[in-house]
Formats: C-alpha cells, structure tokens, sequence
C-alpha cells in the first residue's frame, strides 16, 4: 500500500482546524483523522501546495524504539546539600550563642 506524504510545516499557522491537530496527525497514516474532519474540496485541492510524494507504507517502522536523551550525569552524592541543611540550622544558633556570650561578658564587665 502506497501513502501520500505532506509537509504541513508551513501549513500549521494557517490551517483552519488549528496546529494542534496536524501536530498529532504526524510522521503516521493520518487518512482516518483527515476524512473523519470531513474537510471540503477546496481543502483536497490545498493539499497539493504540500505534496512530497508517495511512500510504500510496508517500508515504515511500526515499532519506533524510543532512546531516552543523555541525561547530565547527577551528583549522587548528597554531602553538599546536607551540610548546607546542617549550616542552615548551625549558623543562626552559633549567632545567637555569640550574642548571649556577648550579653553576658558586657553584663560581667559593667557590674
Ligand atoms: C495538507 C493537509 C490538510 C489541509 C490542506 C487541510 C485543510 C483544511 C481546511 C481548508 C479546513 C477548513 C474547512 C474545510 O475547508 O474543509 C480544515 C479544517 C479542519 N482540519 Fe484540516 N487540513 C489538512 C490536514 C488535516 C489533518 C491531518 C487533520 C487531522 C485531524 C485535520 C483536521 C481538521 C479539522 C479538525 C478541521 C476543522 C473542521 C471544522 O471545524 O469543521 N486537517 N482543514
């Protein structure tokens, strides 16, 4: 069986139906989804505008196999971000320490 291929790239700002639908109509036989919109004769005679050719449908790929992107390899190490959570809880009490320290010695001195 023989498939019409279109490139409706250029198409997708101006189709009346929208982009959203094109889109999900993609890279697949999309025969059903273009006649169940029922599009008119002027739509047929536009199709042409966009015509690549024809692709024997046996030659495509029913089966893509999907290859996740390269993911940044991750610190797996979570050292840092517990330090910084143990700081976040020191810092404020070490400040209070010094003052109560401070508080004190001056309370000492004056007396
Ligand atoms: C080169 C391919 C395409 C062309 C030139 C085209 C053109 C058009 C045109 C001119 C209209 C306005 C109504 C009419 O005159 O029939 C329309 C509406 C529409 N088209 Fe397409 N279309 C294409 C592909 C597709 C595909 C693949 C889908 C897939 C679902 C689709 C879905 C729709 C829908 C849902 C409407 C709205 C129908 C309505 O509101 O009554 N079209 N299209």
């Amino acid at each position: 069986m023989w498939l019409t291929v279109y490139n409706v790239t250029k198409f997708l700002d101006d189709h009346p139906g929208g982009d959203d639908v094109l889109l999900s109509s993609t890279a697949k036989d999309a025969t059903d989804d273009f006649e169940d919109a029922g599009h008119s004769t002027t739509a047929r005679a536009m199709m042409d505008e966009y015509y690549v050719g024809e692709i024997d449908a046996t030659t495509i790929p029913t089966k893509v196999k999907y290859t996740p992107p390269k993911q940044p390899h991750y610190n797996q190490d979570k050292t840092p971000e517990f330090v910084i959570k143990i700081l976040q809880f020191l810092v404020p009490l070490a400040i209070l320490g010094l003052a109560v320290a401070v508080r004190i010695y001056t309370k000492a001195e004056s007396v």
